[in-house]
């Protein structure tokens, strides 16, 4: 495969967009310790018992999802409770879990991935033509085009983001690798019915009391009215020379409610632990990672946690030759949910999801205000 090398010319730092995050402001707390003692006394309108204390993993743990797979047909209520209190105390402590038997087939994942490594290969010029639009998010992000943390030099990676809202046909490379749109698409909707499954049990194991009307605030997933994106990443064999500092995904927090994370067999991810280290979130054949993101964080007045995470260079010669791909699938609620502490607490003021994502970016990127820009 030839990867082009990326126009470095045309990097411009104040357009610079974090692929889902932004590690700059100052985030809800995230502590574990503080995570832990929450206020449980009831009081607002949606009054949820944060009540046992999970233990603090440090780990990832793996989580077996097969009750709730989108490959079973008849679902045992009584399978899911349990579930739901594991992941909501995984996603309490470390934040990050990986799902076994999630029921999204592998087979789609990897006509994915094959499709993208096509697209990916074709010389600039041609990439170009299909490059994310500045008003839009759907498209292709040119290697460096991102840095994720303003202490670094841009990311050693390229993206193809999917909106399909905004995806029209001439931003599809139809002819040149004529497989990528249908299969895109269908791994996007996948994943959305994924989604709903995990944020079910979510609302499960968080108490949360109308759990259908909790789902229904996911239900324009897809549509303008929600922001919800999945980005194919590149990160292509290590170019000669490597800027100080520079690695392939630098220290951030997603933006959003939750992250579904596929990556292929190079390794690379790490996730910060309670203790400030970051720890290797190696690739598990079959399995999906799923994190918190920051507006998942605050909705839950920091019961739930969005971690730290990056993606290091490889170490070895042979790492260093190598490409590593990943896809994620950034979830939001409708743009019109408003996002108030679940506890009642008021933790953090109300704020309509679609304007959550405003507020950072224009904080990040001083005046770059349309979310459609960088939704993730
Ligand atoms: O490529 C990966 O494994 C992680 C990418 C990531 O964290 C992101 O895009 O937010
Ligand atoms: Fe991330």
């Amino acid at each position: 495969m030839t990867v082009s090398s990326g126009d470095k010319s045309t990097f411009d730092p104040q357009s610079t967009f974090s692929c889902s995050h932004e590690p700059l402001l100052p985030r809800p707390d995230s502590s574990c310790r503080n995570r832990m003692d929450k206020d449980t006394e009831e009081h607002g309108p949606v009054p949820i018992h944060w009540d046992a204390t999970p233990e603090d993993h440090g780990h990832i743990p793996i989580i077996d999802f097969s009750s709730y797979s989108l490959l079973k047909g008849a679902v045992d209520e009584d399978e899911l409770q349990p579930l739901a209190t594991q992941l909501v105390q995984a996603f309490s402590t470390v934040g990050f879990v990986y799902l076994r038997n999630h029921g999204i087939p592998a087979a789609l994942v990897s006509r994915t991935f094959e499709a993208a490594d096509k697209f990916f290969a074709l010389p600039e010029e041609v990439k170009t033509k299909f490059s994310r639009p500045a008003d839009k998010s759907h498209g292709w992000v040119c290697l460096e085009r991102e840095r994720v943390t303003m202490e670094r030099p841009g990311d050693l990676k390229e993206a193809f983001n999917v909106r399909p809202p905004q995806a029209t046909e001439k931003l599809w490379p139809s002819e040149e690798v004529p497989e990528f749109q249908q299969a895109s698409l269908q791994l996007y909707d996948k994943c959305r019915q994924l989604s709903l499954r995990i944020i079910e049990l979510m609302a499960r194991g968080l108490n949360i009391q109308d759990v259908s009307n909790f789902l229904s605030l996911h239900d324009k997933i897809g549509t303008a009215a929600n922001g919800t994106m999945m980005r194919i990443l590149h990160y292509p064999p290590l170019p000669e020379r490597v800027k100080p500092g520079q690695i392939r995904c630098g220290e951030h927090t997603d933006y959003g409610e939750i992250t579904i994370l596929f990556q292929d067999a190079v390794g690379g991810l790490e996730v910060q632990s309670c203790e400030g280290k970051y720890v290797p979130a190696p690739p598990i054949p079959d399995t999906v990672v799923v994190n918190i993101g920051d507006l998942m964080q605050r909705w839950t007045a920091d019961k739930l946690a969005s971690t730290m995470h990056r993606v290091l260079l490889p170490e070895t010669e042979e790492g260093q030759k190598s490409h590593r791909r990943s896809i994620a699938f950034f979830v939001h609620p409708n743009k019109d949910t408003t996002i108030a502490s679940l506890d009642g607490s008021n933790k953090y003021p109300p704020i309509k999801a679609g304007e959550y994502l405003d507020e950072r970016l224009t904080s990040t990127y001083g005046g770059r205000k349309s979310e459609e820009k960088t939704v993730n």
